[in-house]
């Protein structure tokens, strides 16, 4: 078998990989992590071997011969602000994701473990779509505090192809509709997207918009001062807080939304009381990205793990559906998003970009 791809997919609890060819998956993997295994490393960037490894051994059971692999695709981690596309890996690129300057996430990994691959069989690594997915209207860059920028963090990825996907399932074209893409997993992110470009998202890395299983999503903020002081907490400390252990695991110590609905349809109502709280937030959020598009909205998508849960999709329809019609598109489509991202390269339909060169829109005033 020629023209194999290869496609890594790094998460929090789990290593997703991949092959491709010409256009069939050949094989996949998830490989999952105990927060046992995890936890023995001090940070993501000490994951790499521990990582690599099990892509190896993924790859051999393969049978792959080195020259038939064509490319490496990583999903793409916390870079610089970029716009949507296809990027070459290159050493810039590599050295951000590994020194963790714009910030620290398992998909950073993605970056840097498709380098270390295509440099071993002498073949090109790409990235498409990554976190820091950029194309912000100039307002939504503000915070409401000068020195403080809001950034585009979100499930970029995953929400454009499934965007794509409902909306061409129904006849229609993602660069010429508006919609609403909430992707809803063990973090959370809402997008609106404008004519093919997601204008404003709500990131929940960062501490916005709705509280997740394992994030806090947005606070009151003179309480969460105070909080920091009295517990005395480093940056590394509110980070690990906001997006790791708040949210339902700070309210019932759990993040897997299959116990928790369960127990709801066993009659415990604490555990129905903070996945109606998500909901309600969900919904709330959902509703500010309605009024980015001017109500002008095709469609709101939820997608994600937790879109699995009809208990859930049910909660958030109830308070959304009068503003547009609510498709399902549970779990998500990230490794053939990242595979069709390397073939619209191939094909010629689009230019590897050029990650030193990516600029983003700002507004111009001083
Ligand atoms: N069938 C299901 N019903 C309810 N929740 C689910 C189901 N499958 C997965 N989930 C939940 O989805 C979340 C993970 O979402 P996912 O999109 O896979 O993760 P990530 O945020 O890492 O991309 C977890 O809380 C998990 O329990
Ligand atoms: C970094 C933003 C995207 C995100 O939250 O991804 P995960 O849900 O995979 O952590």
């Amino acid at each position: 078998m020629e023209d194999i791809v290869i496609v890594i997919n790094p998460g929090s609890t789990s290593t997703k990989v991949a092959c491709f060819s010409n256009g069939a998956l050949l094989a996949d993997e998830t490989i999952r992590h105990t927060t046992d295994e995890i936890s023995k490393f001090e940070g993501i960037a000490e994951q790499l071997t521990y990582r690599k490894e099990m892509i190896n051994r993924f790859i051999e059971k393969q049978n792959i011969k080195p020259k038939d692999v064509q490319a490496v695709v990583g999903r793409g981690g916390l870079l610089r602000p970029i716009p949507g596309g296809t990027y070459l890996v290159d050493e810039t690129m590599v050295e951000d994701l590994k020194s963790a300057k714009y910030g620290s996430h398992a998909s950073n990994l993605g970056g840097v473990l498709a380098y270390e691959f295509s440099k071993k069989y002498g073949i090109p690594a790409y990235i498409v779509d990554p976190v820091v997915v950029d194309e912000f209207h100039p307002l939504a860059r503000l915070s409401g505090l000068k020195g403080i920028e809001r950034r585009s963090v979100g499930h970029a990825l995953n929400q454009k192809a499934v965007g794509r996907k409902i909306l061409a399932d129904n006849g229609k074209e993602y660069e010429k509709s508006n919609i609403i893409v909430a992707h809803l997993g063990g973090g959370i992110s809402i997008g609106a997207h404008q004519k093919g470009e997601m204008v404003d998202v709500v990131n929940g890395l960062d501490g916005e918009g709705p509280y997740s299983p394992e994030r806090t999503g947005s606070l009151p903020l003179i309480d969460f001062a105070a909080y920091i002081q009295t517990e005395d907490m480093t940056i590394k400390e509110v980070k690990s807080l906001i997006a790791g252990k708040g949210g339902i695991k700070s309210y019932l110590n759990e993040i897997d939304l299959r116990i928790i609905t369960e127990q709801i349809e066993n009659g415990d109502k604490k555990a129905q009381y903070y996945i109606d709280g998500m909901c309600y937030q969900i919904s709330k959020s959902i509703g500010e990205m309605a009024t980015v598009l001017a109500g002008k909205v095709d469609y709101i998508i939820l997608t994600g793990g937790a879109s699995y849960s009809e208990y859930i999709v049910n909660q958030i329809k109830k308070n959304t559906e009068w503003i547009a019609p609510v498709e399902v598109y549970a779990g998500e489509m990230e490794m053939s998003a990242l595979y069709q991202g390397a073939v619209r390269i191939f094909e010629g339909k689009e230019k590897a970009r050029d990650y030193k060169e990516a600029k983003i829109r700002k507004a111009e005033v001083n």
